[in-house]
């Protein structure tokens, strides 16, 4: 069995592999998108040299409490005024506005007493220029580089570019199929010797949260034609995903039907608990294909540990592991055994920093469990039991 983190690395490479072409979407669909190549300013911004604070603009380089102004003009936000200020001349200005030309400093109206066309600078008055200069923020030659995920910040920023389409990476399309017999989705009517299939949801939400585009097949009964028919039907995909049916159970079909289509296996089985019957590899045409367990735990943990960067790899994203975190332990952990155990765990803010509990019931069918944890406690292969207080790794979930 390989580690964790090998098997990350050849779920990457498998996913590295494919080549998403781009497309053009408006900026106000782009939100979580990848940004796949550069974005250009086309002006700069601001666009002039604009005032900061409503006040007067003021034609003197340096102003002192009593110094006294003509005001000879306006200009606000939208409406510049074309003239140019003369020493000792002042114009009534609004923040956003263009600064006249002759203009040093934008003093705040909080500092001035106006007594018709003179304003006279009070004691209080501060020592800003309140000018943002012309491409304070950026420059014509500005670039957003790529890849990049477009979070709230970058979208406003490629809006302020005058970039009204984003080139983003197209959405992997990912083939969710639940395998098993006993399976009957949410609302449908399951036999005594049914249950509903709940981690497809959970996959699914995970994978449009990475910016995929999830499709949930028909449940795959645990017949051997039956599950290849609808393993076929996953050709559609950028990369397929079976949940169940990946361990070594009479039903257990799904690697022996893989193979029949041509699966080229990269690993199965990890030293990982939840998650030791993960199937990794490829179908022709460097599809990339994940056999998730099928216990509901398993899945979701394996989907986020693996699933989910290899749908940001396929986007071009770089860091696509989750990122540990360090904690103390709130309480004791016993010895573990020989597999890295992805404990469900909850973690708060103490007195001394991040603290962390595991769950005491750590099945891998427990979704009650799993819906109260917000991280899940790394426990390395043998490692010995640890006392509170013992630094421990996390990853927030
Ligand atoms: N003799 C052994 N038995 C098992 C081993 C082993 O090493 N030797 N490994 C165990 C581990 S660990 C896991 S994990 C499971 C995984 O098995 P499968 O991937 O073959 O999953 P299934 O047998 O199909 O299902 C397991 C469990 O999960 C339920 N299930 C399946 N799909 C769904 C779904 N979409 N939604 C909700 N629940 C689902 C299924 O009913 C079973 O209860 O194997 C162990 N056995
Ligand atoms: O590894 Mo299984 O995924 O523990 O339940």
């Amino acid at each position: 069995m390989i580690t964790v983190a090998e098997a990350q690395a050849r779920c990457l490479a498998l996913a590295a592999e494919v080549s998403l072409p781009s497309e053009q979407v408006p900026l106000a669909d782009a939100a979580g998108r990848v940004l796949s190549a550069p974005a250009r300013a086309t002006r700069a911004q601001p666009p002039f040299s604009a005032s900061a604070m409503d006040g007067y603009a003021v034609a003197a380089t340096s102003v002192a409490p009593g110094d006294s102004f003509e005001v000879v003009a306006e200009a606000a936000a939208g409406h510049a005024w074309g003239g140019a200020l003369k020493p000792g001349q002042a114009a009534r200005i609004f923040t956003g506005a263009p600064v006249p030309e002759g203009a040093h400093q934008v003093v705040i109206q909080e500092d001035v007493s106006r007594d018709g066309d003179r304003i006279t600078l009070l004691p209080s008055l501060g020592n800003g220029p309140n000018i943002r200069p012309l491409g304070a923020d950026f420059g014509m030659d500005h670039s957003l580089t790529a890849p990049r995920r477009l979070g709230p910040a970058e979208l406003a920023l490629l809006a302020a570019m005058n970039v009204p389409e984003a080139t983003v990476r197209m959405r992997p399309k990912v083939a969710l199929l639940a395998t098993g017999d006993e399976l009957v989705m949410p609302g449908g009517n399951p036999g005594p010797d049914q249950i509903i299939a709940s981690n497809v949801f959970a996959l699914k939400a995970m994978i449009e949260a990475a910016g995929g585009e999830a499709t949930i097949m028909p449940i795959a009964p645990d017949r051997e034609d039956a599950l290849q028919a609808i393993m076929e039907d996953m050709r559609f995909a950028d990369l397929a995903v079976t949940i169940g049916g990946a361990s070594v159970g009479d039903h257990d079909l799904v690697a022996k039907v893989g193979a029949r289509l041509g699966l080229e296996q990269s690993f199965y089985k990890i030293a990982m608990r939840p998650g030791k019957p993960l199937i990794a590899g490829q179908f022709g045409e460097g599809r990339p294909y994940l056999g998730l367990p099928g216990n509901p735990v398993s899945a979701i943990v394996c989907g986020y540990l693996f699933l989910v960067p290899m749908i940001r790899q396929m986007l071009g994203e770089s860091d696509v592991l989750p990122a540990p975190l360090t904690a103390r332990l709130a309480a004791p952990v016993g010895a573990n055994g020989p597999r890295a155990h992805y404990m469900r765990a909850r973690m708060h803010e103490g007195t001394n920093g991040r603290e962390v509990t595991a769950f005491d019931r750590q099945d891998s069918s427990l979704l009650t469990v799993l819906s109260e944890a917000n991280c899940l406690l790394i426990r390395p292969a043998g490692d010995a039991a640890q006392p509170a207080g013992a630094a421990v790794t996390v990853l927030p979930t």
